[in-house]
């Protein structure tokens, strides 16, 4: 067996790793802790973290011949963590790893539900524990398009106490991406997850480790932080944890298959099966405990592939791999090996018990919230404005879109009985330009980005609502510049009324129509769990605002019991509003026809009361515009609240 060394200084980039002067182990088992806790005060920040739990199950929420049911993942778990420990949790796949570790570190998914005691430093776990400890999930998200410097820069002024210098921050970054051998790619971009491969995946879990690094915290729990590492690298990172426990920092770990070497730096493992505790304590006993229940490990074999491999579930053989797991399990739970942990286990909720009235004090100030929300805006913006290839397509398009509508209504727009037409039709186009397409490709923003929101979300970085509104703020101004374009273009080509004010009034109603859709298109992609369960409510609705918007049906027309959907119709609003601005003042409409049997439209008057418009109600179309707007982003809000509790 190795003994793990104390290691000075972890350098992935000089690729040096030097041991201390005595290249002594730190040895930092449940035995014998780095420092020992002083229940006389409390201060456990000084102190180092111990983590200790007790008759831990965690169930999942599931469904059983189509009733409600739960998954038991955790089955009456207990244990404990000393300061200065580096645990490896280790367990064949699904043993329930993971989800023990997000129940000690209070970041259970929604859909689990936790019962029994975890308690650090003796104080039952709670929302505090966000801040005082780090999780590095198994798996990485991070905004592709900012660069591994940005994205800790952003990170950083999130996290870290305001009241940390501008300079500090440079080099607590500078330092950790020297530490973990990011210097090569600081400025390269992190890149989207299959569409665009910038960083390379050992990279990104690097980077997901020194973002958890930033804030320095006492205790930390890893998932799987050397999975898609080359073997080089994944020493070196829990090369890096050893040296962070020994000056009393708390690390745990779900690992999968370490090597040898990786598996003698951990001074503490727990293994899992089945959802039970098979085994918790040093590494060394852990090989006399399997070998008093006759399973040997073979000379020359990795004891860690030993533990997982003798503890997995075969197929094929599962009762007979059940039974041993039962065998081991409960021999583990009456073993000498479990006493000393048990010890450790009274002491704290002994001690806990008696110091209940005591708080954590944490002289932490977090960031100020307008600063977060500068922040999040210009990660949105960053995000928006890098994705020149999307942002030139759209451009295209609306370009496109808007050079093919006025080369179609070339000279058509006249005043006379077809100009009528034309200039109707072509309202017509301006706003399902500004609706439809706008309206479906927004569907996809909140769900694309859903991941890494949750993520920053529950380890409390910001709220729901600073999130959302962020998100509108970095979202919504280019896609008002793109309107804008269009407009410009189109509106001019088409031929409609050749004064500014029409010009200006005309552009102002179709950026309202645009944000109305997207508002719509947001509401709808929060309030379904799937888009295209989304896209085919919104479908029928859209069609539905499109018949009553008054150009395909006179609206007076309309039979009662479906004529109250026109006044949710903000392209009704919108064709209203823009068939004023065309038609108010206008006289004199030509009539190509002396047939008196065929009706002429002469004056603006006319054309709008065959549309059943009225020119009274600019304002009114204009304030409804707005309110249902801000109906769809309320709702939509809500949705995402409603969403967020329950994930
Ligand atoms: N929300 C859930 N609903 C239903 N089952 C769940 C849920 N979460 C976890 N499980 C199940 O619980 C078991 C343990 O899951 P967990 O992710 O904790 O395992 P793990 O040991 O971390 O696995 P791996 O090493 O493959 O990541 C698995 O069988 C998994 O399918």
């Amino acid at each position: 067996m190795h003994t793990t060394s104390r290691l000075e200084m972890v350098d992935l980039d000089k690729e040096t790793v030097s041991e201390s002067e005595n290249g002594s182990s730190p040895t930092l088992s449940l035995n014998t802790p780095s420092t020992p806790r002083q229940y006389n005060k409390w201060s456990p920040m000084e102190e180092g973290i111990t983590l200790a739990w007790r008759d831990l199950n965690v169930y999942a929420h599931c469904k059983l011949n189509g009733k409600k049911s739960y998954k038991r993942i955790i089955n009456g778990a207990s244990g404990a963590v000393k300061t200065g420990s580096l645990v490896a949790v280790m367990g064949a796949s699904g043993s329930g790893k993971s989800t023990l570790m997000s129940a000690l570190a209070y970041r259970n998914p929604g859909a689990t539900v936790v019962e029994g005691e975890v308690l650090v430093n003796g104080r039952p776990i709670g929302d505090y524990m966000r801040s005082l400890s780090g999780f590095m999930h198994q798996d990485e998200f991070f905004v592709g398009s900012l660069t591994v410097w940005e994205h800790l820069n952003i990170m950083a002024r999130l996290k870290l106490d305001r009241r940390t210098s501008k300079s500090e921050m440079n080099l607590k970054i500078e330092e950790l991406i020297r530490n973990l051998g990011l210097t090569k790619c600081k400025y390269t971009r992190i890149g989207v997850e299959h569409t665009e491969k910038v960083l390379s995946g050992g990279e990104k879990k690097r980077l997901a480790f020194a973002t958890e690094l930033l804030t320095d915290p006492q205790l930390l729990f890893c998932d799987e932080p050397t999975t898609g590492l080359d073997s080089y690298c994944a020493q070196k990172i829990v090369a890096m944890m050893n040296f962070m426990t020994s000056s009393g920092k708390t690390i745990v770990c779900t690992i999968h298959q370490p090597s040898s070497e990786v598996f003698a730096m951990f001074s503490q493992m727990i293994l899992l099966a089945d959802g039970r505790i098979a085994y918790m304590g040093s590494n060394s006993n852990a090989l006399d405990f399997f070998q008093t229940l006759g399973y040997n490990c073979p000379n020359n074999y990795n004891p860690a592939d030993f533990y997982i491999r003798t503890l997995a579930v075969t197929p094929g053989s599962e009762e007979a791999s059940k039974q041993t797991i039962r065998y081991i399990c409960d021999h583990f739970a009456v073993s000498e090996y479990i006493k000393e942990v048990e010890m450790v286990i009274q002491y704290e909720f002994h001690m806990g018990r008696s110091l209940q009235a005591q708080t954590f004090r944490t002289n932490f100030k977090e960031q100020l919230w307008f600063v977060k929300l500068f922040l999040l805006i210009y990660r949105g913006l960053l995000a928006y404005w890098r994705d020149t290839w999307l942002l030139a397509i759209r451009l295209v398009e609306k370009m496109a879109v808007a050079l093919l509508i006025g080369l179609c209504y070339v000279g058509a727009t006249t005043h006379d009985q077809k100009g009528i037409q034309a200039i109707q039709g072509a309202i017509f186009i301006l706003i399902c330009e500004n609706t439809f397409i706008p309206m479906y490709s927004v569907m996809a923003v909140f769900p694309q980005d859903r991941p890494l929101f949750l993520r920053e979300y529950r380890s409390g970085l910001y709220s729901v609502g600073m999130y959302y509104f962020a998100k509108i703020a970095a979202m919504v101004p280019g896609l008002m510049l793109e309107t804008f374009i269009f407009s410009l273009i189109a509106y001019w080509l088409v031929g409609l009324r050749a004064t500014s004010d029409s010009f200006w009034l005309t552009t102002f109603v179709i950026l309202l129509t645009l944000n109305v859709s997207l508002a719509c298109g947001i509401f709808f992609s929060n309030a379904f769990d799937s888009i295209p369960s989304a896209m085919s409510f919104l479908a029928p609705f859209d069609f539905l605002l499109m018949i009553v918007s008054g150009l395909f049906l006179k609206l007076s027309s309309l039979p009662n019991y479906i004529s109250w959907t026109k006044y949710l119709s903000w392209i009704m609003y919108a064709s209203e509003s823009l068939a004023i601005v065309q038609w108010e003042g206008v006289h004199n409409i030509t009539c190509e026809t002396t047939n008196e049997d065929i009706p002429c439209l002469t004056e603006g008057s006319e054309v709008m009361e065959r549309y059943s418009f009225s020119f009274d109600n600019f304002n009114r179309d204009l304030w409804n515009m707005f309110i249902i707007g801000l109906i769809f982003h309320v709702l939509a809000f809500l949705c995402l609240c409603r969403k967020t509790k329950r994930k």
